[in-house]
């Protein structure tokens, strides 16, 4: 499979395996503001990956436990009035000082006042969008880096566009592995600041887990379990192995 070469440089399955080092290194901690159902998968997987969470959404400390976070999760999930006023004041905090969060505008293709949000949200320069087909294409044209999940895996900024083809269908069937993706692009945004290598690196491992876990796997319900102990056993070698990038 051909690496990349495009734009400001290549991102090879190395430059993933390298960033995955660097994670697993520096142990960011990841504050993500994401909704009710996947909190759980979405917290034990920035754990497998290496990353630290942090998950409050109580507006009263979010400043607090958000403010010393490197990256920022903002997903629209079970969007109540809590987590409005929290994605507020986190992407306020984000946004002034320079740090990255990831937006996951969740079912904006279907619910009108999260689309409003999200095109608002988007005004507040997202290092990375993350959204399945339909969602990406109900937010419109917007400036910046996008991760578009689903059978194949499509990262783009203005100047790059690659796919990765990794993964297995079982993530479709197991729900939150879309969540936990824009999760695990925040926690890669920690350490990575080319925010289109950052998604690369998210497609690579979180598909490469899944190849690797659905060996081991009966069907949705065992794979969900060994997806976790794949990507806390992921290495430099699985990577290098079955990551699959292409232009
Ligand atoms: N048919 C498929 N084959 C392989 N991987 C898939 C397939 N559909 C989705 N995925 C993967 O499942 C994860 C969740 O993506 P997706 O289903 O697009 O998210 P969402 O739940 O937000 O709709 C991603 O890692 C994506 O690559
Ligand atoms: C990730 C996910 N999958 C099914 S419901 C859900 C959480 C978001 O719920 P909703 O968008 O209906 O508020
Ligand atoms: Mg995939």
């Amino acid at each position: 499979m051909s690496a990349a070469v495009i734009g400001t440089g290549a991102v090879t399955p190395e430059r993933v395996a390298d960033i995955l080092d660097a994670l697993r290194d520096a142990r960011p901690r990841v504050h993500a503001l994401t909704n009710t159902v996947v909190q759980t998968r979405t917290a034990d997987g920035l754990t497998a990956l290496g990353a630290v969470p942090s998950m409050t959404t109580d507006p009263d400390e979010v400043a607090e436990v958000a403010g010393a976070a490197r990256a920022l999760l903002v997903n629209l999930g079970t969007l109540d009035r809590d987590r409005r006023a929290a994605i507020d004041v986190a992407v306020d905090l984000f946004a002034s000082s320079g740090r990255p969060f990831v937006l996951d505008p969740v079912k904006c293709d279907i619910a009108e006042r999260r689309r409003t949000r999200a095109r608002a949200l988007l005004a507040r320069k997202p290092a990375l969008v993350r959204a399945n087909a339909d969602e990406m294409a109900a937010l419109g044209s917007f400036a910046g880096a996008r991760l578009e999940t689903g059978r194949l895996d499509r990262i783009a900024d203005e100047a790059r566009s690659l796919t990765v083809a990794n993964g297995h269908p079982w993530l479709a069937d197991v729900t939150g592995t879309g969540c936990l993706s824009g999760a695990m692009a925040a926690a890669f945004l920690a350490v990575e600041p080319d925010a289109v290598a950052a998604g690369i690196a998210t497609a690579v491992t979180l598909g490469v887990a899944a190849e690797i876990a659905a060996r081991r796997s009966a069907g949705p319900g065992t794979f969900a379990v060994h997806l976790l102990d794949a990507l806390a056993g992921l290495g430099r070698d699985d990577v290098l192995a079955l990551a699959r990038i292409n232009r």
